[in-house]
C-alpha cells in the first residue's frame, strides 16, 4: 500500500515550507484533529498558545508587518473564530498577507445548526482575500497552499475553514505539493522616462514642493533623502513609514493630521506641490490642498489616483522610481523653502528635547519617551498601541532607520502593541522590543502577559496611564462637549504584572524614571520581560492640528494661552520661519 501521512500534517508541513516558524492560537473541540497534527510536528513548528484569539490574530498580522513573511493565527468553531475578526481587519486595511485556519464542527454535523456551528463561509467574505471551506482531506494541503498564495498575491487576510474530522484523515503521502519554493512576485519597473521627465518639470515650476512617502519607500532610506535635498524638498512620512527616514534627517518634518508633528502639518497646508509615494493615507483627502500640484508614484492600481486630482501618476516601483529621478535631473538651487522647513524642524526638535528633558512638575509622558530614546538599541522594535501613546510615538521615538515600529494603521484597534510586541520578539528574537501603550489598551490585552512570560519573551511593557481614554477626551474636547464616559479608574498595572511573574514597576515621579528603566533593561538581557506603569498626568499632548501661534491667524491673548497650557514659549510658527526666508506665500 502507497504510503500516508494525515491531511492535518501535510497541512503543517506546507505552512513550514513557506518558512512558517510559530502560529498562534486557542484550542476547541473543533480543532482538535489540528492540535494533534500541531502536537507530531512540535519539532519543526512552534505552537504559541495565547490567552485570548484576538491577540494571536493581531500578533500574526504584525509578524507578516515586521518581517514582509506570513503569520499565522488559528481559531476554533464559533467564538474563537469571531475572536479573530479583529486580525482579519487590520491585515485588510494595512494590507498585510495573513492566513487564519478557523475550526468547523465535522462534516456530519454541518449545515443544520451543532453546537458552535456559524455558517463561517459568508462571515469572512467582506474582511479576508480568500475564505473557503476544506472539503477533502486530500485538498487541505492544498487549499492552504492556495491561501497563502491568495494572501500574498492581494496583500491581505485569507481563511481556510476546516472541518475538524478531515486532519485526522490519511491522504497520499506524495499526494500534495507547495508553491513556496517557485512563489514570486511580480516585480514593477521604474517609471518611464517621459513620466519621470514630467514630474520633474512639475516639480521645477513648484515654489514650495513636499515629498510625502508611505511603506512602499521601505527600504528606500538614502534615495528619499538624496532626492529630497536635491530637489529641495522637505519629506512627510505616514505613520507606518515613520521608521523608514531617520528622525535626524535635517528636513523630515514628521507625519501629518493628528497622529503627526508641527512641521509636517504647517508645510501642507502651504505647500503648492505634493509628491505622494508609496503611500494609501486616507487623511489625504482632508489635509491636502485641493489647489496643490500632485505627484503619484504608486504600485498598486486601485490606489492610483484615489486620494487627490493627480497630474501625473505613475504606476511604477516607489524607489527605482525614485532612482531615476535622481538621475535624470539637476541639483535643484539651495531654496528658501527647504531652508524654511529645516529650521522649522529644529525648533520643533528643541521644544520635544526640552520637554523629554523636563524634570520639574508632575510627570508628563515625554521624559518617559527620553528615557526610551536613552535605552533604545540601534536596530530595536516599538510596537505601538492606539490611542495618545500613537501620537506620541510618532513625534518623539528617535529612529534610526534601522529599528521597526508598527501599530495598527488604519484599522487602529486598541491592544496592538501588546500583540505587536509578542511578534516581533518571536519572530526577530535577537532584537530589544518595546510594548508602548495606553492604560485603556493595556486592559484590553493583559491576560497575554502571561504569554511573555511562558514564552520567556524579554518585551519591554510601557504603560502610560492617565486614567482616561486620553485621544477621546481630546476628540470630545475639540466638539466642544463635555467630557463623557472616557474616564477610567486606575489600574495597578504593576501588581497585574507581578501576578503574571514578570517584574512590574509603578513610576509615579520623573526622578524614578531612570533606575526604573535601567532595571527592564537589564531584565531584558537576562531573558525576562517587565512592565513599566508610567503614572503620567492627563495633560493634552500639543494639539498640532490646531495651533494657535500664528499672530497672523490668532490674537495675543488667544496665543499666550495655547503657548502657557502647551509648555510652547520657544515654539516658534511657521510662518516666522517663512517670513525670515523671504518666502512667499502664493
Ligand atoms: C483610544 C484612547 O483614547 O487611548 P489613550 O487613552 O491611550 O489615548
Amino acid at each position: 500500500m502507497a504510503e500516508t501521512i494525515k491531511a492535518g500534517i501535510a497541512a503543517l508541513r506546507t505552512l513550514e515550507s513557506w518558512g512558517v516558524t510559530h502560529l498562534y492560537g486557542i484550542p476547541g473541540g473543533t480543532f482538535n484533529n489540528m492540535m494533534y497534527a500541531l502536537d507530531e510536528e512540535q519539532a519543526r513548528i512552534k505552537y504559541i498558545h495565547v490567552r485570548h484569539e484576538e491577540v494571536g490574530a493581531l500578533a500574526a498580522v504584525a509578524d507578516g508587518k515586521l518581517t514582509g513573511h506570513i503569520g499565522v493565527a488559528f481559531g476554533s468553531a464559533g467564538p474563537g473564530a469571531t475572536h479573530l475578526f479583529q486580525g482579519i481587519y487590520d491585515a485588510k486595511m494595512d494590507k498585510v498577507p495573513t492566513l487564519f485556519l478557523v475550526g468547523q464542527v465535522e462534516q456530519r454535523f454541518m449545515n443544520a445548526d451543532f453546537f458552535q456551528e456559524l455558517d463561517e463561509d459568508p462571515m469572512f467574505q467582506d474582511g479576508a482575500v480568500y475564505a473557503r471551506t476544506v472539503t477533502t482531506a486530500r485538498s487541505l494541503p492544498h487549499v492552504i497552499d492556495e491561501a497563502i498564495r491568495r494572501a500574498y498575491a492581494a496583500r491581505g487576510a485569507a481563511v481556510v475553514i476546516i472541518p475538524n474530522d478531515l486532519p485526522a484523515e490519511p491522504i497520499p503521502a506524495d499526494g500534495y505539493y507547495s508553491a513556496a519554493e517557485t512563489h514570486a512576485t511580480p516585480v514593477l519597473a521604474a517609471g518611464s522616462d517621459e513620466q519621470v521627465d514630467a514630474a520633474l518639470r512639475l516639480i521645477g515650476a513648484a515654489s514650495r514642493p513636499v515629498l510625502y512617502v508611505g511603506q512602499g519607500v521601505r527600504g528606500a532610506a538614502d534615495t528619499v533623502m538624496t532626492l529630497a535635498k536635491k530637489l529641495q524638498m522637505p519629506v512627510i512620512t505616514t505613520a507606518l513609514g515613520k521608521p523608514i527616514i531617520p528622525y535626524e534627517f535635517e528636513a523630515l518634518l514628521g507625519s501629518a493630521a493628528r497622529v503627526a508633528s508641527k512641521p509636517a502639518n504647517e508645510a501642507l497646508r502651504v505647500a503648492d506641490l505634493i509628491m505622494f509615494v508609496g503611500s494609501n493615507y486616507p487623511f489625504a483627502e482632508v489635509m491636502f490642498s485641493p489647489k496643490a500640484k500632485f505627484i503619484q508614484i504608486e504600485s498598486d492600481p486601485k490606489t492610483l489616483g484615489k486620494r487627490h486630482h493627480t497630474d501625473v501618476a505613475i504606476l511604477a516601483d516607489a524607489p527605482a522610481t525614485l532612482e531615476k529621478m535622481i538621475a535624470r535631473s539637476d541639483d535643484a538651487p539651495s531654496s528658501d523653502w527647504y531652508q524654511a522647513n529645516v529650521d522649522n524642524v529644529k525648533n520643533w526638535h528643541q521644544y520635544n528635547d526640552d520637554m523629554m528633558q523636563r524634570t520639574t512638575g508632575d510627570m508628563r509622558f515625554e521624559p518617559v519617551f527620553g528615557q526610551i530614546n536613552r535605552l533604545a538599541t540601534d536596530d530595536a522594535i516599538f510596537a505601538i498601541d492606539v490611542g495618545d501613546v500613537t501620537q506620541n510615538a510618532v513625534r518623539l521615538l528617535k529612529v534610526t532607520g534601522r529599528q521597526a515600529w508598527t501599530t495598527s494603521g488604519l484599522f487602529a484597534t486598541m491592544g496592538a502593541g501588546l500583540r505587536a510586541a509578542l511578534a516581533g520578539q518571536l519572530s526577530l528574537p535577537k532584537r530589544q522590543v518595546f510594548n508602548l501603550t495606553g492604560d485603556g489598551a493595556a486592559a484590553m490585552v493583559m491576560q497575554d502577559l502571561d504569554t511573555e512570560v511562558r514564552y520567556h519573551l524579554p518585551i519591554i511593557n510601557v504603560v502610560f496611564s492617565n486614567n482616561a481614554l486620553g485621544y477621546i477626551e481630546d476628540e470630545q474636547e475639540d466638539d466642544g462637549h463635555e467630557w463623557f464616559g472616557i474616564d477610567m479608574p486606575p489600574i495597578d498595572f504593576a501588581t497585574v504584572a507581578k501576578g503574571m511573574g514578570m517584574t512590574g514597576i509603578t513610576v509615579t515621579q520623573v526622578s524614578e524614571l531612570a533606575d526604573a528603566f535601567d532595571e527592564a533593561e537589564a531584565n531584558r538581557i537576562a531573558g525576562k520581560p517587565t512592565l513599566i506603569d508610567a503614572k503620567i498626568t492627563n495633560e493634552r499632548p500639543i494639539p498640532v492640528e490646531h495651533l494657535q501661534l500664528d499672530p497672523d491667524r490668532f490674537d495675543a491673548p488667544t496665543i499666550a494661552a495655547f503657548k502657557k497650557r502647551y509648555y510652547a514659549d520657544k515654539l516658534v510658527p511657521f510662518s516666522e520661519f517663512l517670513q525670515a526666508h523671504h518666502v512667499p506665500i502664493g
